[in-house]
């Protein structure tokens, strides 16, 4: 007989009614032959009303109990639901976290999944019952309650519908499927059929909360197909699947991160080990870290800046206070009225382009750009947040992601065409062993024969990033990583980009024609660079990578010159004369983590 795993989330389940009507779904899958596995979230926003009590007995509440108090709200609901569920005149069983046998570390708010034990949802299932499980809790070894983090009912379905084999994984929400961004702040935005895992997980990490982003790593991991549906009709949603939905488009989606942070890290000596000490101090914090750029300026001295979630710019801060003395730099700035917007696609890095097309529609909507990061599926821009609404809008016009691609295809068409399936015995051996969220690495490799490009004091103005890639681009030079930083001294920034050294020639020419047209301080370029990447899944939310990676760098005194990060990979650029000697340092280092 077949399972199915049905998540409803808090919006689906915010009141009695609804309750109900989650109630009757489970029953007509059931009536329809297949044995129900439900993953209920909180109703409504219940969590956000216990974040609120705590806050109004406790300025910094433990994390721990914060957990048991944060936990109550899916013991509510899922009770409420077997209730419903008996009502109806089904079986139906609630169980917690932890009488789902849901193992998880120790971090109490960000815990990861070790372990599921199933026996007692298949007893259960067995006996002809509806299993109503608790999302987003599980327990860690001493029995502690601990919970995984905003969001993360998704992540219990997904790992339930894993370990137990489940033949589809809905996602029942109040949208009919996954948009090419939030509807809620787009209304043109569009339903897409398919969406890759990697997509999905940019996508998911960058804003769009619709899922959590750890869920899809899990899916991506053990090859769990998921159907994103509404709660409220019986229409087919969007699959996300390891395939993505057309092979031409650049771009396929577009977020929003509205509360971001800017911290800048003033005068840093330009010396291996400061990275290290600046990010370390901030994943001893569980903080992840996005958009860091690093701009080296005169007489050896550097600004290191970097994005965090706008929740945790001062916890950040007191990291960073708590170490700029020990290395030295002169200070730290942050700007904490900035957001992040986001193109993703599986198809960007085969296309010239993107990133000038992306600045453009940011400059024609009289955007300014702050901060500019890319990796092999995602371009970011950090822009003022009074015009973030605008800046998204600019994007998703921009790449007409309101329109289907000509070649799309339907989840149908896609399923037929997919020559393998997944390597069962493969994703059954790893379902066995006790760390199910480990970090999963899938490669270290390094590409040389690499230039970088560096335009300094480049005016905080609108379009000049659209201007400068735009000539580039129409100069046929095909550019890799771009990073733009704020440079906290005289309100300029500068821009990096990296090519091919047989490039690099007709690229100094290029900026300096640009140079010398936007009034800029100066142009460098230099050969013998080399990119190292560390692929894998889940590596931003994984922080000790990060840490890891900057150690090993910094014990062999190889200085990091330029980082961009993804779900997917963490690139470094290096001197190519270190190249193997990285490359060898970070294989052992990470060993067990190597697939
Ligand atoms: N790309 C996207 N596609 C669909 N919905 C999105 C997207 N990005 C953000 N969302 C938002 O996610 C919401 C659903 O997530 P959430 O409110 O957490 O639901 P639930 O309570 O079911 O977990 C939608 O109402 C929508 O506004
Ligand atoms: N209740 C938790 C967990 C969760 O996943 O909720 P939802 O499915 O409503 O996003 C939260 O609000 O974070």
């Amino acid at each position: 007989m077949s399972l199915i795993v049905q998540k409803f989330g808090g919006t689906s389940v915010a009141d009695t009614e609804k309750i109900r009507a989650a109630a009757r779904r489970a029953i007509r899958a059931q009536k329809q032959g297949h044995r129900v596995v439900m993953v209920v979230s909180a109703m409504g926003k219940q969590t956000d009303v216990l974040l609120k009590l705590a806050a109004g007995v406790c300025e910094r509440p433990p994390a721990r109990e914060m957990d048991m108090l944060l936990s109550t709200g899916e013991q509510t609901s899922v009770a409420l639901v077997a209730m419903a569920i008996h009502d109806l005149g089904s079986k139906a069983v609630s169980l917690t976290g932890g009488q789902i046998g849901m193992k998880t570390d120790n971090s109490f708010s960000k815990a990861r999944i070790r372990s599921i034990d199933t026996r007692r949802i298949e007893r259960l299932l067995e006996e002809g019952n509806i299993v109503v499980a608790a999302g987003f809790q599980g327990i860690d070894d001493d029995l502690n309650i601990t919970t995984l983090g905003r969001g993360g009912s998704d992540t219990t379905a997904v790992a339930l519908a894993a370990v137990l084999g489940a033949d589809a994984c809905e996602i029942n929400t109040d949208v009919d499927g996954v948009y090419t961004t939030d509807p809620r702040l787009l209304p043109e935005a569009r339903r897409v059929d398919v969406i890759s895992y990697d997509e999905m997980l940019e996508l998911a990490s960058l804003g769009a909360g619709v899922m959590h982003s750890r869920s899809i790593e899990f899916a991506k991991k053990f090859s769990v197909p998921i159907h994103v549906r509404s709660s409220f009709g019986d229409r087919d949603g969007t699959m996300i699947v390891a395939q993505a939905e057309s092979e031409s488009a650049a771009v396929s989606g577009a977020a929003l991160t509205k509360d971001e942070a800017r911290v800048t890290v003033l005068g840093v000596p330009d010396v291996p080990g400061m990275s290290r000490t600046i990010f370390n101090a901030i994943a001893a914090q569980k903080i992840a870290v996005d958009m860091v750029v690093q701009n080296v300026g005169a007489e050896g001295k550097a600004d290191v800046s970097f994005t965090v979630a706008g929740d945790e710019l001062d916890q950040t801060l007191r990291a960073v206070e708590s170490i700029v003395d020990s290395i030295d730099a002169s200070g730290v700035t942050h700007d904490a009225e900035v957001s992040k917007v986001s193109v993703v696609g599986l198809g960007m890095a085969d296309q010239k382009a993107v990133a000038a097309k992306m600045f453009r529609a940011l400059a024609d909507a009289g955007v300014n750009i702050q901060m500019i990061t890319t990796s092999e599926i995602k371009i970011s821009a950090l822009v003022p947040r009074e015009q973030s609404a605008a800046a998204l809008r600019a994007v998703h016009e921009g790449f007409t992601l309101d329109q289907r691609p000509a070649d799309a295809k339907t989840w149908k068409e896609i399923k037929a065409e997919a020559a393998v399936e997944a390597d069962v015995h493969d994703v059954v051996s790893r379902l066995q062993n006790d760390a199910l969220e480990a970090l999963t690495l899938t490669d270290i490799a390094f590409v040389g024969g690499q230039a970088r490009v560096t335009l300094d004091g480049v005016l905080d103005q609108v379009g000049i990033a659209a201007d400068v890639f735009e000539e580039i681009g129409q100069a046929g030079i095909f550019i890799d990583m771009i990073v733009q930083g704020f440079d906290g001294e005289d309100g300029r920034t500068s821009v990096s980009f990296t090519t091919d050294e047989a490039n690099l020639e007709a690229s100094i020419k290029v900026a300096e024609q640009i140079c010398e047209k936007h009034a800029m301080r100066g142009v460098r370029g230099s050969a013998g660079i080399t990119k190292l990447s560390v692929s894998g899944i889940g590596l931003r939310s994984h922080t000790q990578v990060g840490t890891v990676l900057f150690d090993q760098l910094a014990e062999a005194k190889i200085n990091v010159e330029m980082i961009a990060t993804s779900e997917l990979q963490v690139n470094v650029v290096i001197d190519s004369a270190q190249a193997d000697t990285a490359t060898r340092r970070l294989k052992a280092a990470f060993a067990d983590a190597l697939n």
